[in-house]
């Protein structure tokens, strides 16, 4: 219970006082509740009996001091109290309700910035080694748990549970006996809860992991959709989406129809209690006047308490199955949130730039002269050699130079360890004598990355260029040029709706090398000064080969260029080609030096 508190206040963070105004308004409600069913009592005693208006202490001062004129008077004013505090009762319960279900919500919202914030601040060696369906599962369905089945349950419950206590308190009042044998029903039920608890935790683990797969799994299927058609192997992923989704319905099944047994409990013995209380009642000759008016009262409270308490078993079981997630939660968040002070994630775009020392300006390094990669070394976690090995590299400014060499050789990893996306275990990387490490955001912001595959979104050619920039903050002039540098002027003017054209999921609609060539479009609007480009493998046809080979060579005038070339012949303008083998750089000089000379060998 400590463990489950503590979690769930770490996660809660900031919302505490939230629930202290909550708290406030479910006991104000509680007392007005039991106010007005415990005036239900007397009023059928009143109904039956209108002379022991006078006889009922403090209802019989008020009679006085009211000075009706008759009883009979009194006692339909009586009701029109009662039913007027069940209206306030029922408006200031729909408030409460309609308060957590906001609170919940709009808190569910604020989880989900807050998971994808700190999984997208996390290093990128914690991408290499965590499937990407387990953070979509953490982001859209573990804050879903959280927020239904743990925070929703128990305010709920709290609200409940605060009312049950009212209630009991009357109950106790009215007749002490029957209090404890419904005390003894609630007790069987939550008793029969607790038995189960492992089991619950167990069915929920089950929903939960069941879910990550099936996303994993889908992903999988779709993502590949292509060489799964070709392959013919789409029975593969639907039989492994038929396991999870047996294992998924098997549990939530078995949970749910668990969550029915409180309820059909309660029910039974509530019925049991009534009828066997008014027989032994009548059995054992006790006063009839008083029967009925205690009869009044666990009426209505059976009637209250029967939803009461069905929730709060619901709840009880809920938060049960729930604590996976919770645990799941608490230490993603903790583990996420201790690698690195989280920044407020902000609508400001500008902020995303905002340098380490908290000035607004973006983050700047000065680079005119080169960059120096001094003696750099990278080994992979769990790996038995480094990938890279003392790497000794100058590039000037303006420079464009090509990264060669067979598959394995150290490429992707030496760029990787430039972009600032993996930390070198050994060297510097510096620029004009200034280590990169000093304010890496900097650095990144001199570079502009085109990868070998690019990652369109599922949305406008404009908005794939200006990726990330708001739409009133897209610069015209910046995106023409763009275009054009690109080699993209062509297709826009094809493009049914030129820059506004959808280019759909993927790019679905694009060329291999139009897809490229956006990347290269992208890279070049955000205007920066270093372009890292992880040439296309796939084999692009000459035309188009052409295109893309254009675009880079026109981007080398004015840029800083480094290449990692699949196909020798687009590095043939790059000022200095290094041929790489095993992390190392074995040989450097100038095309007709490093190429030709090793075809001919
Ligand atoms: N995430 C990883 N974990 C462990 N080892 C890795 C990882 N990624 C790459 N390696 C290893 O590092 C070495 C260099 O790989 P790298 O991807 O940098 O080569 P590359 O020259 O870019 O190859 P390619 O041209 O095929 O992309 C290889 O031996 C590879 O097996």
């Amino acid at each position: 219970m400590k463990k489950f508190l503590k979690q769930f206040l770490y996660i809660l963070a900031d919302q505490k006082i939230m629930l202290l105004v909550l708290l406030a308004a479910v006991l104000g409600n509680a007392v007005i509740e039991t106010l007005g069913i415990g005036l239900i009592g007397p009023f059928i005693a009143f109904a039956s009996d209108p002379e022991l208006v006078e006889k009922t202490i403090v209802i019989g001062q008020v009679y006085d001091w009211l000075n009706f004129e008759s009883r009979e008077r009194f006692i339909a004013f009586l009701a029109l109290f009662i039913i007027i505090i069940f209206y306030v009762k029922s408006f200031l319960n729909f408030v409460i309700r309609r308060y957590i279900f906001n609170f919940v919500y709009q808190y569910q919202g604020k989880l989900r910035i807050r998971l994808l914030s700190a999984y997208m601040q996390m290093p990128y060696t914690f991408h290499l080694k965590n499937n990407s369906a387990f953070m979509i599962q953490s982001i859209m369905n573990h804050t879903v748990s959280f927020c239904n089945g743990i925070l929703l349950e128990l305010l709920n419950s709290f609200v409940s549970l605060t009312i049950i206590t009212f209630l009991s308190i009357l109950l106790i009042y009215t007749s002490p006996i029957a209090t404890i044998v419904i005390g003894l029903i609630l007790f069987v039920v939550f008793a029969i809860i607790l038995r189960l608890k492992n089991t619950l935790s167990r069915w929920g683990k089950t929903i939960a992991q069941s879910q990550a797969e099936m996303i994993r799994v889908v992903n999988h299927s779709l993502g590949s959709v292509k060489e799964t058609k070709v392959i013919g192997c789409e029975s593969f992923f639907l039989d492994q989406l038929d396991t999870q989704a047996q294992l998924y319905s098997t549990s939530l099944s078995d949970f749910m129809s668990f969550n029915q047994i409180p309820r059909i409990t309660i029910e039974a013995m509530i019925m049991t209690f009534i009828l066997g209380f008014i027989s032994v009642s009548i059995l054992t000759n006790q006063d009839f006047q008083g029967l009925i008016s205690t009869l009044g009262i666990f009426a209505v409270v059976s009637i209250r308490l029967m939803p009461l308490a069905t929730q709060l078993s619901k709840g009880l079981s809920v938060l049960r199955s729930s604590t996976f997630v919770l645990e799941k939660l608490y230490h993603d968040l903790k583990e996420l949130e201790n690698h690195q002070a989280l920044i407020a994630p902000s609508a400001d775009v500008a902020a995303q730039f905002k340098p380490a020392n908290g000035s607004l300006e973006p983050s700047h390094l000065d680079f005119e002269q080169e960059i120096l990669l001094d003696k750099i070394s990278f080994q992979y976690e769990g790996a038995k050699n480094p990938s890279l090995n003392q790497i000794q590299l100058r590039i000037k400014k303006g420079e464009s130079i090509a990264l060669i060499g067979k598959s394995g050789a150290g490429k992707t990893t030496l760029v990787d360890v430039l972009l600032g996306l993996l930390t070198p275990t050994g060297g510097d990387i510096k620029v004009d004598d200034q280590s990169v490490y000093q304010d890496l955001r900097a650095w990144q912001n001199l570079l502009g990355y085109i990868p070998q595959s690019i990652f369109l979104i599922d949305d406008t050619l404009e908005r794939n260029i200006a990726l990330g920039v708001p739409d009133h903050l897209i610069d015209e002039t910046r995106l023409n040029r763009a275009i054009e540098l690109a080699q993209l002027s062509e297709l826009v003017k094809e493009l049914p709706d030129g820059v506004n054209t959808n280019l759909g999921e993927r790019g679905a609609n694009l060329s291999g090398g139009q897809r490229q060539r956006v990347g290269i479009a992208r890279a070049l609007y955000h205007e920066r000064e270093i372009l890292v480009l992880d040439e296309a493998t796939s084999a692009l046809d000459n035309e188009t080969e052409a295109l893309v080979s254009e675009a880079i060579r026109s981007l080398s005038d004015s840029k800083t260029m480094i290449i990692i070339a699949h196909r020798l012949t687009t590095v043939e303008h790059c000022n200095c080609i290094h041929l790489m083998k095993n992390g190392q750089i074995i040989q450097s000089g100038t095309y007709e030096e490093v190429v030709l000379a090793a075809n001919e060998e």
